[in-house]
């Protein structure tokens, strides 16, 4: 077993162990396996269904036409709970064999303060973990334990590959995981700055939540009951900095790009799909839309998405070599339509203030500086805040899934008095309300949502749009 992942969800079982089970298939990363853990209580689930099947589970790819192709995955070769054993993971991480720990431990995973960018060395988990001797619970503790481990031994640092929709992911991981281990110790902290390799990545594969129906799916067409299959789309894409000391499987055999700088890759997807994501999302939760493909088959949520990935992303962008910009998007619109994913608005509206943050608010910053538009961003933020009062249109509850929620809520009632209150919130936007430009777009969104609603608010983007060219 050379990698152990931390975060075994959705994603990772669609994409990183699909990657690995080509190798093993072609017979060539015989060495690659990959133990898969668990972190989170949350996670026990997981545990159960996969030891129940020896870790195999089903992977249903679904094609907009309604072809289904699937396959049984067997990359993941053992899976551990850490809660059931915390001594049993660091010493799995602390193997000699161990050579790869990969991460989806999603954006919030890294704790690090949105505006500064520094690691948040005061959430009591992480304090906890600092502390000598402490039996870890975070992703921090188990990894810098597993390191220092190493290091005591004389044996080199494994390679941290981040495959998270983080901008800079590598480096990002490098920042949170060196200032965890100077809390520790500083000459640690500096040892793990230097001496472990963090290449970043961009990953994608529109994996959505599995459901009954999915279990259901692959009971009857396939004839398998499998507690725990994964469903995604046929898209598959991962560009990898090639930066592994200790070797790394043969990627490439598995349709992998090994590039030098994978920062254009990172902003093309981030800004123009993960973003596009979160203007899909509240404006098509609050237009009465459940799933993604519904919400792109209204024209006019298409084209304000198409607008503002052509007038706000794109024009942040680097050039993206041998990418077809152009044909990226109309691609991804495509990918949103897919009818079969059935990926629910509720996943992409879920934990908004560690996304926006990250995808959106640096568009903005961009555009602002360059003098370019931001009327679309800041209404994509108006619907988040008015998502986020947590009633809709007919006046039925919202259930708003963010780790904030507690603090945005009630913030966010308070803008029918107050509308800058939301915005207002440092730790999300920094000096966004501070931004004549972007206040004026916000506010006349939020307005209008409050006064005509989602839809109504959006064709008058829209409209507005052709009008001005
Ligand atoms: N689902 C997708 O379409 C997709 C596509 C590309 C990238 N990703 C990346 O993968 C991440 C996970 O997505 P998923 O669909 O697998 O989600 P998921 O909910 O199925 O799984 C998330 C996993 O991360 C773990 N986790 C969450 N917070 C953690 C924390 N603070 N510390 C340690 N572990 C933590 C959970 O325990 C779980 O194992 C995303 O946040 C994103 O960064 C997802
Ligand atoms: O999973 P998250 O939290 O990074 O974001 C939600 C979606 O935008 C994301 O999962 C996309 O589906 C994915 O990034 C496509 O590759």
């Amino acid at each position: 077993m050379g990698i152990v992942h931390l975060g075994v969800g959705g994603f990772h079982r669609a994409h990183q162990a699909l990657a690995i089970d080509d190798l093993l298939r072609r017979g060539e990363a015989r060495e690659w396996g990959i133990c898969g853990v668990g972190l989170l209580p949350g996670d026990a689930a997981m545990r159960d269904a996969l030891n129940s099947q020896d870790g195999l589970y089903t992977l249903v790819t679904k094609h907009p036409d309604g072809r289904l192709d699937a396959r049984v995955i067997g990359s993941l070769v053992e899976y551990l709970f850490a809660p059931d054993d915390p001594e049993a993971v660091l010493e799995r991480l602390a193997d000699p064999a161990t050579r790869i720990v990969s991460l989806t431990i999603t954006e919030g995973g890294y704790n690090f303060d949105q505006v500064t960018g520094e690691f948040d060395a005061t959430t009591p988990a992480v304090v906890a973990d600092a502390r000598p001797g402490a039996v870890p619970t975070t992703v921090f503790g188990y990894v810098v334990e597993a390191l220092a481990r190493r290091r005591a031994r004389g044996l080199a640092p494994f390679t941290v590959m981040s495959c998270d929709n983080v901008q800079g992911n590598g480096e990002k991981a490098r920042t949170v995981f060196s200032a965890f281990a100077a809390l520790r110790d500083p000459e640690l902290g500096r040892w793990v700055h230097d001496a472990v390799a963090f290449p970043s990545s961009m990953v994608d594969r529109i994996t959505p939540v599995t459901t009954d129906e999915d279990r259901e799916l692959v009971r009857e067409r396939l004839g398998v009951e499998d507690r725990w299959p994964v469903v995604a789309e046929p898209f598959f894409q991962w560009v990898l900095e090639d930066r592994f000391p200790l070797g790394r499987p043969p990627f490439e055999d598995a349709g992998v790009q090994l590039v030098e700088d994978v920062e254009p890759y990172e902003l093309m997807k981030l800004r123009l799909l993960n973003a596009s994501h979160q203007a899909i999302a509240y404006f098509g939760w609050l237009s009465g839309y459940r799933y993604a493909h519904e919400a792109v088959a209204d024209p006019v949520v298409a084209t304000f998405v198409r607008d503002f990935m052509d007038r706000e992303a794109t024009p942040t962008l680097r050039p993206v070599p041998g990418v077809d910009l152009d044909a990226y998007k109309t691609t991804l619109l495509e990918r949103f339509g897919n009818p079969a994913v059935r990926d629910t608005l509720a996943r992409l509206c879920a934990e908004s203030s560690d996304r926006i943050p990250k995808w959106l608010v640096p568009v903005v910053r961009e555009q602002l500086v360059a003098g370019g538009e931001v009327a679309r961003s800041a209404a994509v933020v108006a619907s988040w805040a008015r998502y986020a009062e947590g009633v809709d249109e007919q006046g039925e509850p919202i259930d708003v899934v963010d780790r904030l929620a507690d603090e945005l809520v009630p913030l966010a009632r308070s803008q029918r008095d107050d509308p800058v209150a939301f915005l207002r919130n440092r730790a999300l936007f920094g000096s966004l309300a501070e931004e004549p430009r972007f206040v004026e777009a916000y506010l006349d969104a939020l307005g209008s949502l409050h006064r005509v609603g989602a839809h109504a608010t959006l064709e008058a983007l829209v409209a507005g749009s052709r009008r001005s060219g």
